[in-house]
């Protein structure tokens, strides 16, 4: 069996009891937007890990950073259009890529949420920075109802890892995995964003399917994994502090 990292001395995990392995495409979930072949460009995913490692995570117990945008109002306007709204230029510049890459993959409703054309009411953005070392993940949650908006979008970097979709609040209901390789791109709205938990268990390695649409698995170890995902702040939500943060990484 084909192992991707291997290590000198790794020792295959058995195989899982449950045999089927997660797929390489997007779960039939409406809403939910991931294809394999959207990948960011090579060389734009490894300059993205490296300036988010070197901008956040150069200190070892730091694995979550939050970037918050705020409306720009009349008077920031008027200081001319260097005035910052508080997102990094490297992550502005990772949204205007998104827009283009996404364009094809998706509704044209669904891509008018994620980027506004100019002349929208404005809006203020929330960016989340993770970073997970291998066996690390991140509890099943959907993002916080209070605080964020329709319209999620996420980045994978460095390494690939499985996602977990399950009915929001422990509905009965199948689940869904799905590889989430380095350099790809995935979006949650409506259906995918309030009615669907996702997390990512803290495995070192998953057990994918061995190509698109295969009935045989392999094990895909996990290396160093950044992910960034952008959101949209709900009016009032720029202010932090005081609601509680279901987003517990472990
Ligand atoms: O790492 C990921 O892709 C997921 C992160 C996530 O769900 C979150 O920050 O809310
Ligand atoms: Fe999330």
């Amino acid at each position: 069996m084909e192992i991707e990292s291997l290590s000198s001395g790794y020792t295959e995990p058995p195989k899982p009891v449950d045999t089927t392995p997660s797929s390489r495409l997007g779960p039939p979930i409406p809403g939910l937007y991931f294809d394999p072949s959207v990948l960011l460009p090579d060389e734009l995913a490894e300059s993205l890990l490296q300036k988010c490692m070197e901008t956040y995570f150069y200190e070892e117990n730091v694995n979550q950073v939050m970037l918050f945008e705020r409306v720009m109002t009349r008077d920031d306007a008027s200081l001319g259009s260097s005035a910052s709204t508080g997102l990094p230029p490297f992550l502005r510049d990772l949204l205007s890529t998104l827009s283009a890459h996404l364009h094809p993959l998706l509704p044209r409703d669904t891509h008018k949420l994620l980027f506004p054309p100019a002349g929208s009411p404005p809006r203020a953005r929330q960016a989340i920075v993770n970073f997970y070392r291998p066996g690390e993940g991140i509890a099943p949650h959907v993002d916080l109802l209070e605080r964020f908006g329709d319209g999620i979008v996420g980045v994978s970097l460095g390494s690939g890892c499985v996602m977990r979709f399950a009915p929001a609040g422990g509905a009965a209901g199948p689940q869904h995995t799905v590889f989430l390789p380095h350099g790809s791109v995935y979006v949650m709205s409506g259906e995918a964003r309030y009615g669907w938990a996702h997390g990512i268990e803290g495995r070192r390695e998953d057990w994918v399917q061995a190509c698109v649409g295969a009935a045989e698995g392999r094990w895909v170890m996990r290396a160093i994994r950044v992910s960034v995902t952008f959101r949209w702040l709900l009016p009032g939500a720029d202010v932090v502090g005081g609601l509680p943060d279901a987003d517990a990484k472990y």
